[in-house]
This record gives structure tokens, C-alpha cells and sequence, in this order.
């Protein structure tokens, strides 16, 4: 039966009434009497589909690659160079020679199906094959690695194969960081050998907890054999420090692409030209965070276990997939290493004015690095490590780590828009389906971060370097209400608060605690410190005397009255008339254009003022205590800058 053309005929009573027939629809050759033209264009250049996909990516442009001698080497040479400098990162200590390692996504089918290579040893140069001594199964097996992956590919493993990863709708990608939301700093141990015995700070107050070489191995090895047994590990190759001169190459090996583009965004990118002539690593990093530690290894008191081994320089990570330990490892390693070469390591944001004048923001974690370095009218050097060197500062990560509980775009504009594709979304809660993050959520966690880029931020300065600081801002969020909120230091007093570090939280919201808890972190930073904090204080000091620097405490938490009372207030700096305070012996303003005077005193807000000078009292206590533990250890020549750091505390 034809179609079309109804029967009339039928008995069925259906039927279709006769019409003029349906003109034929012609395509083709153009034709004379033709009413539209045909704009479809040029038919797809591909024949079969699988072609028609080869075409969509081009190759990366092939840069003119320059060897040590200045002759080029071809791409074959230098792949090859990369894998056999990959697989040796990945040998086993104990077999002494790595894995095969081979370039890309296992998951791209080659043009047969087959998904491992079929070359033989050597014949394919995106190959390493290093000659085994004993062969086990995984020696017989290819590691692939992804090198150096852009964002682009990095969100499409993401989203691909890690559960928990997705595009959320200002185009970030939102990933959780598993069981642990935050450092684990109580699991962190640092190898103690002839070297660092005498180096490194040891014992009561310091971060570093000892461990010995053979149990290091121990725990590289465990990394390394997971890292091996997985089809592909992602391989970052990056630098630490915007000085030239002072610049570190860091390679981290992971397992996730969650912890390859944190560490893209977080660490600075080198260019083609630079990735050609990388090298060998100064520091690597063994990301097995996914894999436990055996709790019954020597020193290991969890499941979790951050090493840091500086003499091998290397850091292994087990049993945390947090990525903040591989960012705060190598800071560590930072503390350890510039001290060394006379330059100051510091936990602190750092910006800079219109006429170049540099700011340094110390603080512990959560008091507003990154929200007041990052100001719309001052350029953004970085919000979280830096360098001061004899000739300035320098910003010594590529990235910015932001807090974004309760994140607002009308209150942090440049770090709401910072979010979007390329930026790590840790641990934020979203709507299933318009993937829009509620940033006041807290379901997963209080410490929900962002990781981007410097140059998300519109007035970054880059390269991320500047002139010596002018001022040095000591910021503390003080839930007791008592300090001001701008107070004028003396060299004495900076040293004395930069050893203390102090800030006072309000411990948890739930189960009733109601009481602030005062935390001392000496350098603001004790995590992370190797040398003992008076090493950083006079240093510190030395270089704010020679350079003129005036230190500032800044209160970025709750003045006047106990918290509930008071509300939490804005930076502003100044110059003013001061006054002295009493116990702390603080120089505080008098007045500020634009704020109310009332406020600058803190005591002016307590209606109960015994309540005032028995919190103020209660404050000068805590600091006292956590002071004995520095009071007998000599800085300077002839212990004098000792007893001047202690009388600049508090007095009563
Ligand atoms: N007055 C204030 N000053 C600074 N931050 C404030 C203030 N009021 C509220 N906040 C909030 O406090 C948090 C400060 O976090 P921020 O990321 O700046 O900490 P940080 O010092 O950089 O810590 P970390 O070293 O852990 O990254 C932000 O969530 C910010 O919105
Ligand atoms: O390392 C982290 O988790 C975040 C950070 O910057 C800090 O704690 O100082
Ligand atoms: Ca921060
Ligand atoms: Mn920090």
C-alpha cells in the first residue's frame, strides 16, 4: 500500500480526501527557479563516527624544546625523559627501580579496543619501561600517568570516576574530601635523623612529632605499592615561591583528580617552556591519602599518617584525602628550608596600596588572611604563605585557600566571583538539581573551602612579589570581648604577640559550651613551624626594625562585651591619637573618622565593668601560661631582646 494517497474505495468508512499531490522536494544541484538557497555548507570531513571524534581535539602546540646543551630535543626524547623521571618517583625503595609508566587515561580506547599499550619495551616513546630486577605482578603491569592534566580534563576524570564530584552551577567543582574535613595535625610526623635532631624543634609546644627513617620507608612503601596498584595516578609537576632565585620544583603523585587540581590551582603553573626543562623534583609528594596507614606501624597512633622526610625530601600521605596536608606539608617544608638561606617564612596574607606600601595579615586559621588581603582596593600579592627576603616579599603558592562558610557576594565580592570553573569546592553543600551551593550549609562540614587560582582575583598582582611591608597586622578573632579593635604595637610587643598567636574562638555550637577558648599558636602558624618560633621572631624582628615597619593588633572578632554582645567588626587603619591600656599596655586610638569613638575602647561597651577587668584579667592569665614555655629560651646574642619580648606582655 502506498502512503499519501488516501483509498476512497475502501469500505472501512475511512478515507482520505483526493487533493492535488504533494510536490516533490528536490535537494542538490542548484537549480534556476530554485526559492532557497541551500547554506548547509560543506559536509563533515570525517567518514566514520570514531573519525568524526578524532577530529574533535587537536594536539597540544608542540613547543621548541631546549636541552641543558641548547640543542632541541625531539617530543620523543623528551617524553621519554618525563616517564623515566616519573617511574623513578615511583620506585619502590626496597626493588629499587619504578614501575612502567605509561602516558594517558587507561579509559581511551586505542583503535583496536585494547586499553594498554601494545607496545613492546622501548619501541613507543609515551613509554617507560625501566629494567626490573625481581618481576611481580606489578612490575609487569603499566602505571599510567596523567601529567600535569589542564582543568578541563581534570573536572572530566572528576566528574567521571570520583563519587561525590560535580559541576555546580557558577561552574566549580564541588568534591568531597571524605572522613577528614580538616589537617590532622596530631597525625603528622617528621623523620628525625642526625640532621634534623639539632635543626628542627623538638618536644614540649612543637608540632613536630618524631619518626624514624625505617618507619618512614615503611609508610612510603605502603603509599607507593597503592599508588602502583591503581591503572593510573595523576602526576603534578609545579613551583613554590614567586622569587626567582628562591623558587622550589615540587612534584605531587596522587591518586585523585580532586587533589591534582587543588594542587594546579594552589601551587604556581609552570608554562610548556618550563614543564620542558623541569627536571628533577627538589620535594614530591605521595598522595595515598584513600589508603589507610597500618595503625600497628612504629609511631602511628591512627589510621592516618602525614610524613615528612626533609633529608629525603619527600612527604608521603595516607589515610586523609584532605588536600589542605599536601598545601600546609610543604609550607612545613617552607619553615625549614628559606630559614636556612636567611629569608623569613610566614603564615600571612599580604596586599598592597595604590603607592606600593605592602601589608602583612598574620593570623590563625579562620581570622581573615584571605578576606582582608583580598580588598578590591589593594592588589592581592597572596592570602596565605609568603617569603621576606632581603629585598621584599614574595607570595610563595600560585592559588588562594578561602574559607566560604556563610560566603556572600555583598560582603566578598572578589572571592564569590573567584568561584567558577577551574575553582575546587570542597566540602559545600548544593542543590540536586539547579547545583546551586548554599555556602551557609553546613552539613558536610564548618571548614567548606575554595581553592582557585590567584588570578581569579581581579587586582592580583602578579608576578606575586613586592616591596618590603610597611605594616605588620596581627589579626585575632577575640570571642572574650576584651581586646580592641585596633591596637598600635611596639617591635617588643609585635614579637611577643607574634610568639603567642593568639586567638579565642567560641568552641562548638552545639552541647552547650558557652565559654570562648582562648588557642596560642606560636608564629600564628605552630603547625607548621620546624625552627622553634623564637628562630621567626628574630627574625622577624630584625627585618621590621631595618625596614621601619609598624606592628598593629587587629581584632577581627567580637569588641564590646562577650560575644553575643558585641558584634563581630571591620578592619580600619589609621592615623590618630592614642591612649595606653591598662594590663596589655596597648596604644589604642582615640578617634577614627567615620567610626564611633565608644567602640575603639572596648571597655566602653561592657555595662558590667568588673565583668570587663575580670575577663581583661582572665585574658592576661592565659597569655602569661602559654608564655612560660618561650620565657627561657634566649633570642638575640646576649638574651637581652628575651627580657624585653616578656616585659611587653601583658602587666598586672
Ligand atoms: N570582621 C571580619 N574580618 C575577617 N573575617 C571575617 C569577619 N567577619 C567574618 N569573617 C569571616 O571569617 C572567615 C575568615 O576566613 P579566612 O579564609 O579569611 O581565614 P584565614 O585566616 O585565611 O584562614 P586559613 O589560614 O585557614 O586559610 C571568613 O569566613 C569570613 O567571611
Ligand atoms: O591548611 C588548611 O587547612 C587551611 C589553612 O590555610 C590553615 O589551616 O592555615
Ligand atoms: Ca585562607
Ligand atoms: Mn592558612
Amino acid at each position: 500500500m502506498s502512503a499519501g494517497n488516501g483509498n476512497a474505495n475502501g469500505d472501512g468508512g475511512f478515507s482520505f480526501p483526493k487533493g492535488p499531490a504533494i510536490p516533490k522536494i528536490t535537494t542538490g544541484a542548484k537549480r534556476d527557479n530554485e526559492i532557497c538557497h541551500d547554506d548547509s555548507g560543506p559536509t563533515v570531513k570525517a567518514t566514520t563516527l570514531d573519525e568524526l571524534h578524532s577530529l574533535q581535539k587537536k594536539r597540544s602546540a608542540p613547543t621548541t624544546p631546549i636541552n641543558q646543551s641548547g640543542a632541541a630535543f625531539s617530543e620523543e626524547e623528551r617524553q621519554k625523559i618525563q616517564l623515566q623521571s616519573i617511574s623513578a618517583s615511583l620506585a619502590s625503595l626496597t626493588r629499587e627501580s619504578g614501575p612502567k609508566v605509561v602516558r594517558g587515561d587507561p579509559a581511551e580506547k586505542k583503535a583496536d579496543g585494547s586499553t594498554t599499550p601494545a607496545y613492546a619495551h622501548g619501541q613507543h616513546p609515551s613509554i617507560f619501561s625501566p629494567a626490573l630486577g625481581a618481576v611481580s605482578d606489578s612490575s609487569l603491569k603499566f602505571t599510567h600517568v596523567l601529567y600535569n592534566l589542564s582543568p578541563a580534563e581534570l573536572y572530566e576524570q572528576a566528574v567521571k570516576y570520583e563519587k561525590g564530584s560535580f559541576i555546580t552551577s557558577n561552574g566549580a567543582l564541588a568534591t568531597l574530601s571524605g572522613a577528614k574535613t580538616g589537617r590532622a595535625p596530631r597525625d603528622k610526623r617528621v623523620v628525625r635523623d642526625a640532621t634534623t635532631e639539632d635543626e628542627l624543634w623538638w618536644g614540649k609546644g612543637s608540632p613536630n612529632i618524631e619518626m624514624d627513617e625505617h618507619t618512614f620507608t615503611v609508610n612510603r612503601e605502603r603509599a607507593v605499592d597503592y599508588l602502583n596498584s591503581l591503572e593510573k595516578v595523576f602526576v603534578n609537576d609545579q613551583f613554590l615561591n614567586w622569587d626567582p632565585e628562591n623558587r622550589i620544583k615540587v612534584r605531587i603523585v596522587s591518586a585523585r583528580a580532586y587533589h591534582s587540581l587543588f594542587m594546579h590551582n594552589m601551587c604556581i603553573r609552570p608554562t610548556p617552556e618550563e614543564l620542558e626543562s623541569f627536571g628533577t623534583p627538589d620535594f614530591t609528594i605521595y598522595n595515598a591519602g584513600q589508603f589507610p596507614c597500618n595503625r600497628y606501624t612504629h609511631y602511628m597512633t591512627s589510621s592516618t599518617s602525614v610524613d615528612l622526610n626533609l633529608s629525603r625530601r619527600e612527604m608521603v600521605i595516607l589515610g586523609t584525602q584532605y588536600a589542605g596536608e599536601m598545601k600546609k606539608g610543604l609550607f612545613s617544608v617552607m619553615h625549614y628550608l628559606m630559614p636556612k638561606r636567611r629569608i623569613l617564612s610566614l603564615h600571612s596574607g599580604c596586599n598592597m596600596g595604590k603607592d606600593g606600601d605592602v601589608a602583612l595579615f598574620f593570623g590563625l586559621s579562620g581570622t581573615g588572611k584571605t578576606t582582608l588581603s583580598t580588598d578590591h582596593n589593594r592588589y592581592l600579592i597572596g592570602d596565605d604563605e609568603h617569603c621576606w627576603t632581603e629585598t621584599g616579599v614574595s607570595n610563595i603558592e600560585g592559588g588562594c585557600y578561602a574559607k566560604c562558610v556563610d560566603l556572600s557576594r555583598e560582603k566578598e565580592p572578589d572571592i564569590w566571583n573567584a568561584i567558577k570553573f577551574g575553582t575546587v569546592l570542597e566540602n559545600v553543600v548544593f542543590d540536586e538539581h539547579t547545583r546551586e551551593v548554599d555556602y551557609s550549609d553546613k552539613s558536610v562540614t564548618e571548614n567548606t573551602r575554595a581553592a582557585y587560582p590567584i588570578e581569579f582575583i581581579p587586582n592580583a598582582k602578579i608576578p606575586c612579589v613586592g616591596p618590603h611591608p610597611k605594616n605588620v597586622i596581627l589579626l585575632a578573632c577575640d570571642a572574650f570581648g576584651v581586646l580592641p579593635p585596633v591596637s598600635k604595637l611596639n617591635l617588643a610587643q609585635t614579637m611577643y604577640h607574634f610568639i603567642s598567636g593568639y586567638t579565642a574562638l567560641v568552641a562548638g555550637t552545639e552541647d552547650g559550651i558557652k565559654e570562648p577558648t582562648a588557642t596560642f599558636s606560636a608564629c600564628f602558624g605552630a603547625a607548621f613551624i620546624m625552627l622553634h618560633p623564637t628562630k621567626y621572631a628574630a627574625m622577624l624582628a630584625e627585618k621590621m626594625k631595618r625596614q621601619g615597619a609598624t606592628g598593629w593588633l587587629v581584632n577581627t572578632g567580637w569588641s564590646g562585651g562577650s560575644y553575643g554582645v558585641g558584634n563581630r567588626i571591620k578592619l580600619a587603619l589609621l592615623k590618630a591619637n592614642y591612649k595606653k591600656t591598662d594590663i596589655f599596655g596597648f596604644e589604642i586610638p582615640t578617634e577614627i573618622e567615620g567610626i564611633p569613638s565608644e567602640i575603639l575602647d572596648p571597655v566602653n561597651s561592657w555595662s558590667d565593668k568588673n565583668a570587663h577587668k575580670e575577663t581583661l584579667l582572665k585574658l592576661g592569665g592565659l597569655f602569661k601560661k602559654n608564655f612560660e614555655t618561650f620565657a627561657n629560651h634566649k633570642i638575640g646574642v646576649d638574651g637581652k631582646l628575651t627580657e624585653e619580648i616578656l616585659s611587653a606582655g601583658p602587666i598586672f
